[in-house]
């Protein structure tokens, strides 16, 4: 048994009759270090394919960015409780912290905020990009499509191995996200781009490139940059989430950051992940619009409707209430309160969470809240539209998915991303003339 294995306690011996041999293991739920690396090894060997569909079992990688307890609803980026960082730090400090493993001293953040100022124009023909889409275009295959033009803007980003170019291209894409996240905003609503003003901070910056005329002057709301700024916080990273290993399978086979997160934006655009912080608003509006009656709508959850769920509830990993939830329920009151906007869609998502808590149905399968049940209100009282509300999602995860290609890139065990199948089609036939058929 290997010291992680034995390591681990609470766990199972378990003996594996392979080809190779007899192996005795201890296999416990994969929550911390490396259980489950000794056994994947030795499965794989065997060449026997496993049938997981969603990826439920199967550990990807190996990763030192950030660790969830599910059943404990544990959430810590590089070690840092969520909770602590919500409190003290700020967007900025934990992008570096994610990327760069540890939290920067004064002087490095301040190296790291210069960087990123230098970085947050677009070229002039990027800008034009943008030209091209219908106005009422989705924001999230513009952004995406976007980050995808940042390579032909940017040929020394090709190389994936090229350590300084992955570092320029870190920091333009920490820089370049948000002006683009801006201007897909403007082009939808008809504005003019404003360009970048770097003496202001980065969630300051991106409201005046967002909200802001250019005749006029932008004076920013210091309550409503310091709720974006948290809840970029709490989007930062959630380990191997849907997005984050599009991300890293994109990057498994060298393409560069930009291609894959360009991919990652795409895979956070579903309504199963990300584009649940719409989801969620639409459902809230529709109860609100069809009398208000909660009970009504989880009955038709619980009835199975065709396309009815209670969106912004359940997880993959916690089987608990989600940390960052409870974060944001906690503080929704307060900065509703502040900066308007605590109207009856909040009482009605309180509601409904109270009526799915109390019911057997949610009990069962461990249903809660998720990240996304509360945002979607506070983004609302910020001034953003439903459909934008998934781009601010990809503003705070940005700096997860570059920390995760990175590590990715880095790491001598990683391999072309390549999971197999279990064919069920027809054996063999024998191709028959068209007139035959
Ligand atoms: C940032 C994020 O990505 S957080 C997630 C955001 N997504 C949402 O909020 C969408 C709503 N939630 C869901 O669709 C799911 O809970 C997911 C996609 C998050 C997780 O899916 P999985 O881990 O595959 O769970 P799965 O779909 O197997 O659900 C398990 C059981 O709970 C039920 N269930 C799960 N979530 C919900 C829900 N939101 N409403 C009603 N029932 C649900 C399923 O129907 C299933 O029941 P069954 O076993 O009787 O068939
Ligand atoms: O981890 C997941 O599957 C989804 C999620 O909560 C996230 O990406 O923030």
């Amino acid at each position: 048994m290997s010291d992680a294995t034995a390591a681990q306690s609470g766990g199972e011996n378990v003996v594996l009759r392979l080809p190779s041999g007899e192996h005795e293991l201890k296999v416990v739920r994969a929550v911390e270090g490396a259980p489950g690396i000794e056994l994947g090894k030795l499965l794989a060997q065997t060449g026997y394919i496993t049938y997981d569909p969603g990826f439920v079992n199967t550990g990807s990688t190996s990763s030192a960015i950030t660790y969830i307890d599910g059943d404990q609803g544990v959430l810590r980026y590089r070690g840092y409780p969520i909770e602590q960082l919500a409190q003290h730090s700020n967007f900025l400090e934990v992008s570096y912290l994610l990327i760069y493993g540890e939290l920067p001293t004064a002087a490095q953040l301040e190296d790291f905020t210069t960087r990123i100022n230098r970085h947050t124009l677009l070229h002039e023909d990027l800008k034009r990009f943008f030209d091209g889409f219908p106005r009422d275009a989705h924001p999230m295959p513009v952004l995406s499509s976007a980050v995808s033009a940042l390579s032909t803007f940017y040929q020394d980003s090709l190389n994936p191995f090229d350590e300084p170019n992955v570092e320029l291209s870190t920091i333009r894409l920490l820089a370049k996200v948000p002006t683009l996240a801006a201007y897909a905003y403007k082009k939808s609503i008809g504005q003019p781009f404003l360009y970048p003003d770097n003496s202001l901070g980065l969630v300051e910056n991106f409201l005046r490139m967002t909200f802001g005329l250019p005749a006029e002057p932008y004076e920013i709301d210091p309550d409503v940059a310091k709720a974006l700024d948290l809840l970029f916080i709490l989007h930062a990273d959630h380990e191997q989430n849907c997005s984050t290993s599009t991300v890293r399978l994109v990057g498994s086979s060298e393409a560069n950051l930009f291609a894959s997160i360009s991919a990652g934006i795409m895979a956070l655009f579903g309504p199963l992940h990300g584009g649940a912080n719409s989801a969620v608003l639409e459902m809230l509006d529709g109860i609100k619009a069809d009398g208000g009656d909660v009970n009504d709508f989880v009955n038709r959850v619980k009835n199975r409707e065709k396309g009815v769920r209670l969106m912004g509830f359940g997880h993959r990993v916690y089987k608990n209430y989600d940390p960052r939830a409870k974060i944001i329920k906690k503080t929704a009151d307060e900065i509703l309160g502040k900066i308007g906007g605590g109207d009856e869609l909040l009482d009605i998502a309180k509601a409904l969470e109270e009526r799915a808590l109390s019911d057997d149905y949610f009990i069962e399968r461990k249903l809660y809240p998720n990240v996304d049940f509360y945002t979607g209100l506070i983004y609302r009282a910020l001034g953003f539209p439903t459909k934008y509300f998934t781009v601010l999602f990809a503003l705070g995860r940005l700096p997860g998915w570059i920390a995760h290609w990175r590590e990715m890139i880095q790491d001598p065990q990683t391999k072309i991303g390549r999971p197999r199948q279990i064919y069920t089609g027809e054996k063999q036939r024998d191709y028959k003339p068209v007139t035959e058929r």
